[in-house]
């Protein structure tokens, strides 16, 4: 087993094999984790009743997912075992799987932005647009200081409001506007309520100062001052197939990945498929999967143009080299991932001390699920191993249960035919 400088590893030989409950012990015990953290990482009642109906409204139950853990990460030279909270089969093992080739090749790079969130305030119809930008600019120390007032505990970590920005849009369908942005600091937070307590703060001053009402005032979730990234370079060798040589795969993903930066049909599928890694590490931890998806598609598309997130490349030595950019609003504090307990134990389990590190595992994630589907996609294509995967849920809405599902998925991949029909079929042969 190798062990990383901390004492932990994300490496657990023979993971796939084991029953559910001796994964779990295998992985507490890979990660440091005294047993009482089991329970939570269960399910199966993990979320108390009275818990779940304090977090949303009208509350009839809870809804569980599969809890799946990603292995073989490191990432800026540390161990992380990865939580991933997903219902769609072969992501976890693809994730694995490229976190293991790029292991052998010093793991994943990451870096990331201060976790800077804006809040917009909208100024509407003001008789002088420009001057009233200029106005808003003057008394930004005046604004900042409002914001501030109203989160001591922010402030006291070091965050809170930092900077002001102002636009004006001339012409929009309901007339001009000024739009004032906060730029605030949010620390360990995911920050959207923090930073709405914030706009709603210094509506009424920007409203005098603007000479003119105020509507919205909200967070954006395009978060592009908080911004994480990844890289992962690997040797060819580290590619090779029975099939296919190193250099062959590395094109072959160059020019899979090509086609995403140009056109808008493939980049929508591309970014998908990083984001069945990022999301499934953001659900893990309880964080706000809708803020994340809303961010990192408007980051896509920020030049006016739809593409893709991350970029493949040859490098020196003809190394594959991947790297991959975008907003990333997660927080360690705050929403569900203090309340929630399958939450807290993920991110225990992952040792992640910041939202920053956190972000930046998050990312590595990413980029290795979409080495994953590229590789998949240059090679064999993505339906021999996906569907191999897949062949289990077939198994079960065929009706297999216990030791049968893996009886009748093993005969449906060996028959090439991962079918309902084919899978009642082998059900009733072995019945
Ligand atoms: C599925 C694999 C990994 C099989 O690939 P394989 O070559 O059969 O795997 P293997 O049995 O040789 O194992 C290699 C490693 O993979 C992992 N692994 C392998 N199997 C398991 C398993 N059962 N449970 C847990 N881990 C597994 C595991 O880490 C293992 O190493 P180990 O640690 O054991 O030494 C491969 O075919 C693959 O990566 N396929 C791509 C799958 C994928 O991308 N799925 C995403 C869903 S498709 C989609 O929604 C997005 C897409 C594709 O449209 C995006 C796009 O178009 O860009
Ligand atoms: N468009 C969107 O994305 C929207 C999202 N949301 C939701 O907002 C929630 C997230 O908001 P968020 O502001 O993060 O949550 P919280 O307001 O629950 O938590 C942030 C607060 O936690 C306190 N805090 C304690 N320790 C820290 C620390 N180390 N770093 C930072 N803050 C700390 C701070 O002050 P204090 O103790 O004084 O509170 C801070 O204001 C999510 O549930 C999200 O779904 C809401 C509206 C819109």
């Amino acid at each position: 087993m190798v062990k990383d400088n901390d004492g932990r590893t994300s490496r657990i030989a023979g993971l796939r094999d084991m029953t559910v409950e001796a994964r779990r012990a295998a992985v507490l015990a890979a990660a440091g984790l005294p047993e009482d953290a089991s329970a939570a990482l269960a399910g199966g009642g993990a979320l108390p009743k009275a818990l779940a109906d304090g977090m949303i409204e009208n509350v009839i139950g809870t809804f569980e997912l599969p809890l799946g853990i990603a292995t073989n990460f490191t990432v800026n030279g540390r161990d992380y075992l990865v939580p991933m909270a997903v219902e769609e089969p072969s992501v976890v093992a693809a994730a694995s799987y490229m976190a293991r080739l790029a292991r052998g090749a010093g793991g994943f790079h990451t870096s990331s932005d201060a976790p800077v969130m804006r809040a917009q305030v909208q100024v509407l119809r003001p008789a002088d647009p420009q001057g009233a930008r200029q106005r808003l600019l003057a008394a930004r120390d005046e604004l900042i200081a409002i914001a501030n007032a109203q989160d001591s505990v922010l402030t006291g970590l070091g965050g809170g409001c930092i900077d002001i920005e102002v636009q004006v849009f001339s012409d929009t369908p309901a007339g001009a506007m000024v739009i004032l942005h906060l730029l605030v600091d949010v620390r360990d937070a995911m920050g959207a309520n923090a930073v709405n307590t914030m706009a709603e703060a210094v509506a009424p001053r920007v409203a005098e100062i603007a000479g003119a009402p105020v509507r919205l005032r909200i967070l954006s979730n395009l978060a592009d001052r908080r911004l994480v990234r990844a890289r992962v370079e690997l040797p060819p060798e580290a590619l090779t197939t029975e099939a296919l040589d190193g250099a062959e795969v590395v094109q072959g993903v160059v020019d899979a990945a090509a086609l995403a930066v140009v056109d808008p049909y493939r980049a929508a599928t591309h970014n998908k498929g990083i984001m069945n890694g990022i999301d499934a590490v953001v659900l893990a931890t309880g964080n706000d999967w809708r803020a994340i998806e809303a961010g990192a598609h408007a980051y896509a598309a920020r030049s006016g143009r739809y593409t893709s997130l991350s970029r493949w490349e040859i490098g020196a030595g003809g190394a594959l080299v991947g790297t991959l950019e975008l907003p990333m609003a997660v927080g360690l504090v705050g929403g569900a991932t203090k309340t929630h307990p399958a939450a807290q134990a993920a991110v225990r389990l992952m040792g992640v001390t910041s939202a920053r590190e956190l972000a930046e595992v998050i990312a590595a994630v990413g980029l290795a699920q979409n080495l994953g589907a590229l590789r998949a996609l240059a090679t064999e294509g993505i339906q021999k191993g996906h569907m191999t995967l897949h062949a289990r849920n077939i198994a079960i809405l065929a009706g297999a249960t216990g030791d049968q599902v893996d009886r009748v998925a093993a005969a449906i991949v060996a028959a090439g035919a991962v079918t309902v029909e084919r899978a009642r079929a082998e059900l009733r042969d072995i019945s």
